[in-house]
């Protein structure tokens, strides 16, 4: 909820605007159960749970409002929640700050808000929550409750310690899980579709960095690739690290070693014999892979018989996250493999796999989800719209402009899935990278215009996924 508010933010519609929508819906909801001039007792905390309510009150002027925070001014957790209280005092609403529960006195409404916890609560509820939903329940009036009865966990359903007994619950956007026996409202509060269908900057919340991190905990990643090509293996490898990896591994032939090693300082070149990659590598590869998190298998490989027979051995034996991209992408359909595996193939490459041919943007996502869940497998496929889906969660990403058609933007994309793969689920791994792949590509083009290199993408890739703006 948290990634689309912010998804929603940078579509331009505030959190101001959606708490002001918020307290407009439970107000809406009041006069459903309360004729003008009924008396209303609005129970807030001090989170933004609070802060719908007190926009609730705004908007009750023709009932009989009382406003009761629990808690100081000084300790409402958000700036927003902090302006409507100010707004409260505005307005002839009567407003009390209470610290202790034992002062809450709210009388005998005929109808009680409760917005003292929403989706911010973890754990049970501590004092003085905790008695102050007691004196709720003791009440006789109507009790409606803010998005979720206080209390509960709005992701589980689960009441770990004191839960307020709601009539109703104003819940917003969606529903929660674990309401029954109440008269439930789901409430548009106006969040555009794009910003739960389109990856957005709110997305990249999942990328946490700890403190206390020790290298290597951001993921080592190997690139099996290189062969007829020598450009790939590096681009990706150099993504993976630029996305975040701790170390990149490059498993190329030897010949072209050197190449890659050229390329950059900062790969770990492993060479194996020969000129591509064959079967009699890959009990190799497979040992140093169980020691990596993520390979990101196909860049430059080429689709040499003996290469694709390689990649189908890998694949059959290999039980851990890999990213599969390029000619390497062929060979999936017919695999039965344990690993979990994220494919990365542009329209060709996905109908090459048996995949759907759909155009429109929209009927695509619906097909290429059906082909992810028969296939058991995450795949995005590279467009104007990207599509990433595991046949159940399926976003679409609209970063990224026409300059990107030029080569080695793919392996980008491949390396920096890989990084991300490490560190995060599947889907969110492939949503990130496309989006961070499309924005450094427009970020590119706004500063040079046309004719941007794959390189180029390269060094804007952290300013993408983990600056603030
Ligand atoms: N897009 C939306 O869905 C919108 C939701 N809105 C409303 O915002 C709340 C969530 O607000 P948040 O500030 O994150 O949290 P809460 O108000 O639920 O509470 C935070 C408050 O409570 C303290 N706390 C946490 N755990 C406990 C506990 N176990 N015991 C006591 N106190 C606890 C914490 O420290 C904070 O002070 C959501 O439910 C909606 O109502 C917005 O209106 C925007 C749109
Ligand atoms: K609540």
């Amino acid at each position: 909820m948290a990634a689309v508010d912010e998804n929603a933010e940078a579509l331009g519609v505030s959190r101001k605007q959606l708490m002001e929508s918020s307290g407009n819906a439970v107000a809406r909801e009041v006069r459903e159960v309360a004729d003008p001039g009924a008396s209303v007792a609005v129970v807030a905390g001090r989170g933004n749970n609070g802060g719908d309510a007190f926009v609730a009150a705004r908007f009750l002027a023709d009932h009989d409002v009382s406003v009761h925070l629990l808690g100081r001014r000084e300790t409402i957790t958000t700036a927003i929640s902090r302006e409507n209280w100010g707004a409260l005092a505005e307005s002839d609403i009567p407003a009390e700050e209470v610290s202790d529960s034992r002062a809450l006195d709210f009388g005998e409404p005929d109808v009680l808000v409760d917005a003292l916890l929403g989706t911010g609560v973890s754990g049970a509820p501590r004092e003085p929550e905790a008695s102050a939903i007691d004196a709720i329940n003791e009440s006789e009036a109507t009790v409606v409750s803010v998005d979720v009865p206080s209390g509960m966990d709005a992701d589980t359903g689960e009441t770990p310690g004191a839960v307020v007994d709601a009539d109703r619950v104003v819940t917003f956007h969606d529903a929660k899980p674990g309401l029954d026996g109440e008269t439930v409202t789901v409430a548009d509060i106006g969040i555009p579709e794009a910003a739960e269908l389109f990856v957005g900057p709110g997305d990249r919340n999942v990328l946490g960095r700890d403190p206390q991190a020790h290298k290597g905990d951001f993921g080592k990643v190997t690139v099996i690739g290189g062969g007829p090509y020598t450009g790939a293996p590096a681009l990706s490898a150099q993504a993976a690290l630029r996305a975040g990896a701790d170390l990149a591994y490059v498993a190329c032939p030897e010949p072209v070693a050197d190449e890659v090693q050229g390329y950059s300082e900062d790969l770990i070149v492993e060479p194996f014999v020969g000129t591509r990659l064959q079967p009699t590598h890959v009990e190799t590869l497979l040992d140093r892979a169980s020691e990596r998190d993520v390979v990101v298998l196909g860049p430059g490989l080429g689709d040499a018989d003996d290469t694709l027979r390689a990649v189908r051995q890998f694949l059959a034996d290999y039980e851990g996250r890999a990213v599969v991209d390029a000619d390497a992408l062929q060979v999936v359909p017919d695999v039965d493999t344990e690993a979990t595996l994220v494919c990365t193939p542009h329209q060709g490459e996905l109908v090459k796999m048996g995949g759907p041919r759909e155009s429109e943007w929209r009927d695509r996502m619906a097909a290429v989800e059906s082909f992810a869940a028969d296939l058991g497998h995450t795949i995005l496929v590279k467009g104007a719209y990207d599509i990433v889906t595991d046949g159940e969660a399926t976003r679409a990403n609209r970063t990224g402009n026409p300059g990107m058609t030029v080569g080695g933007t793919g392996d980008v994309l491949a390396g920096a899935t890989g990084a991300l793969l490490s560190v995060t689920e599947p889907v969110d791994a492939g949503a990130l990278a496309a989006y961070a792949n499309g924005r450094a590509g427009d970020d590119a083009v706004a500063e040079n215009g046309y004719g941007l290199l794959a390189s180029d993408l390269l060094t804007r890739l952290p300013h993408a996924l983990y600056d603030d703006d």
